[in-house]
């Protein structure tokens, strides 16, 4: 995807609001350079909806939710022993995207993600999903979203040491209730998909780190989820496997197109994999936008302290390549 500035992916960003949108396709460098392709508009049902999303964890969180929107900072709430990890987060995720989330320890983040698949109920607010608010949904109508729509990859893998990596892969199917030979099949071409061709018969401790990693990607790419929400999924992984897998994923979603948010604290990994950025800080979105946007336009000190070890000339080289393709079309 790297390197010659002419391998273009297509992606339609949502330009209303509601569950039905016209939208409007662009053309995305794999740098995030975007450049709108002439009438091809089209009406299109966004993936992710956010509404002004608060999570706060806490004796009285809706109380909490009230004085921040009254203009209460995180600081306060703390002193009554309220946490606000999210406050008023609102963004969408289209189909084919990879919507990075970024920030420090402790800014949200995982909190966000865990509200995207209804794992936390927000506090205040409302997470659509094909056009479904998850607040809405009962139980099983929430386990039904996690185990067919919005699959999960964690950093720690979660394989179980007892079973096989094919057993393993095929875990998400097995919640669903596939039938084994299916399931068996279904995990073995994810694992084929992850370059685990092989190691189906294997124990996880027989593998390093980065191949349970993979295993735990083929879990869920194996549910046909259109939604894998990625939470520090490459962190505990060595630099260079680290590296490889980013590589892998951007050259798995070039063929399987599917909708990831994706959370990092590491602006390179940001930068690498996002198609758009959402910067978090003391639980607030201050800065949702494309590698571009961050790098030349940040909202904040914050964002550019965030950006400032970013190879910008690497980057940015991406600028030739918009007026070359806005030539073409
Ligand atoms: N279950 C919980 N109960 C109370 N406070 C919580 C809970 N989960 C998270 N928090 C608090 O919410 C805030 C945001 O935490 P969160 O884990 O979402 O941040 P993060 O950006 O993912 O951090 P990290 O990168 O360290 O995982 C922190 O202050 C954290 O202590």
């Amino acid at each position: 995807m790297y390197g010659t500035g002419v391998t273009w992916a297509t992606v339609r960003f949502a330009t209303g609001n509601g569950g039905q949108r016209r939208l409007e396709q662009r053309a995305i460098h794999p740098r995030g350079m975007r450049i709108a392709l002439p009438a091809t508009r089209e009406v299109y049902v966004s993936r992710l909806q956010v509404e002004h999303l608060y999570k706060v964890f806490g004796p009285r969180p809706e109380e909490a939710v009230q004085r921040l929107e009254a203009g209460a900072d995180k600081d306060e709430l703390r002193a009554g022993g309220e946490t606000a990890a999210v406050i008023d987060a609102s963004f969408e995720v289209a189909e084919g995207e990879i919507f990075v989330v970024m920030g420090l320890s402790g800014s949200g983040k995982s909190t966000l993600l865990r509200t995207l698949n209804g794992l936390l109920p927000p506090t205040a607010g409302a997470v659509h999903y094909d056009g479904r608010d998850l607040t809405e949904l009962d139980a099983p109508e929430l386990r039904h979203v996690r185990a067919h729509g919005i699959s999960m990859v964690f950093q720690h893998f979660a394989l179980f040491p007892h079973r096989t990596v094919v057993d393993n892969a095929a875990y998400g199917l097995e919640v669903q209730g596939v039938p084994k030979p299916e399931r068996e099949e279904r995990a073995t071409e994810a694992l084929r998909l992850t370059g685990l061709e092989g190691w189906e018969n294997s124990w996880p401790d027989e593998l390093s780190g980065g191949m349970q990693q993979r295993v735990g990607l083929a879990r869920a790419l194996a549910t046909d989820a259109d939604v894998l929400l990625m939470d520090e999924a490459f962190s505990a992984l060595d630099p260079l496997i680290r590296r490889e897998m980013q590589e892998q994923l951007l050259e798995l979603q070039r063929t399987l197109r599917k909708t990831i948010v994706f959370i990092t604290h590491d602006p390179h990994e940001a930068v690498r994999l996002g198609d758009r950025i959402a910067v978090m800080r003391d639980g607030r979105i201050v800065q949702n936008g494309t590698v571009e946007d961050l790098l030349l336009r940040p909202a904040d000190d914050y964002v550019a302290s965030f950006m400032a070890d970013v190879d910008r000339s690497a980057v940015l080289e991406g600028h030739h390549d918009e007026a070359e393709v806005t030539a073409r079309a």
